[in-house]
């Protein structure tokens, strides 16, 4: 008897935006997204504000100073930047659609700003998810906790925490990030619908096509 045998169709891959106020969890749902998920690779931004205790180069972020960034906005360079929390941050165009076109799905962590931008430029590609904190004392507790900022710099985080989540219906998915675990859980959820989708599977028509002439 022949075994039978997968087919392989391909896939137009996605780009999923994460966004919060500051402190909420997204780069630590990330992380671990990133561990688990082999078909996803992130996006590093750009970003002219000071390297924290622990971050790398090229990693975490590409830190570059304030001509170097204004100079890639200049050349067209960035698929989207903002000024957030008084420091500027973009998105490199070059390895996301390096990444697309190599069938991964990108990862962002970008704020609101940023994602009107690639929603404006991709709106069929991008998957936005809102991370809210459980609430504004557990947030503030994040964040000192993370300890890597000075009590001005989280002040003036918390104090722009309202206006950021002022943004969260102009998202598809909410997530309350109580346990890290189950907010994990929650976005490979999403992923794994959303690559179902089936306008992001070109292959499918003469897939069925096949199917019925068979
Ligand atoms: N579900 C959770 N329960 C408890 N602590 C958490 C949870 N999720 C994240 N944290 C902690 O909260 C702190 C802030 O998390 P993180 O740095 O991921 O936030 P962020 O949204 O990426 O912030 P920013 O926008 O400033 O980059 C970290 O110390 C992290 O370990
Ligand atoms: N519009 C963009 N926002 C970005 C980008 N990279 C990060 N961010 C957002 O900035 C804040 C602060 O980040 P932090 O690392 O300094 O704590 C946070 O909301 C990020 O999502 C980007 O490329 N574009």
């Amino acid at each position: 008897m022949n075994a039978v045998v997968a087919p392989t169709l391909k896939r137009r891959g996605l780009m999923l935006v994460l966004s919060s106020p500051s402190g909420a969890g997204k780069t630590t749902i990330s992380r671990i997204l990133l561990e688990r998920e082999e078909e996803l690779t992130l996006s590093i931004s750009a970003t002219t504000r000071q390297m924290r205790p622990g971050e790398i180069h090229g990693k975490d972020y590409f830190f570059v100073s304030a001509e170097e960034f204004d100079a890639m906005v200049e050349n067209n360079e960035m698929l989207e930047h903002a000024t957030v929390f008084d420091n500027k941050y973009g998105t490199p165009s070059e390895p996301v659609e390096q990444g697309l076109s190599s069938g991964k799905d990108v990862l962002f962590d970008i704020d609101w700003q940023g994602t009107q931008q690639v929603a404006a430029k991709a709106p069929n590609d991008i998957v936005r998810v809102f991370i809210l904190p459980p609430s504004l004392q557990e947030l503030e507790r994040r964040l000192y906790a993370r300890a890597q900022d000075s009590e001005e710099v989280v002040k003036g985080r918390m104090a722009k925490a309202a206006d950021e989540m002022s943004h969260w219906a102009e998202y598809d998915y909410i997530i309350v990030n109580t346990d890290i675990e189950k907010s994990v859980a929650d976005v490979q959820a999403i992923l794994r619908s959303e690559r179902l989708k089936r306008d992001r599977r070109p292959d499918l028509d003469a897939f069925v096509r096949g199917l019925r002439q068979a």
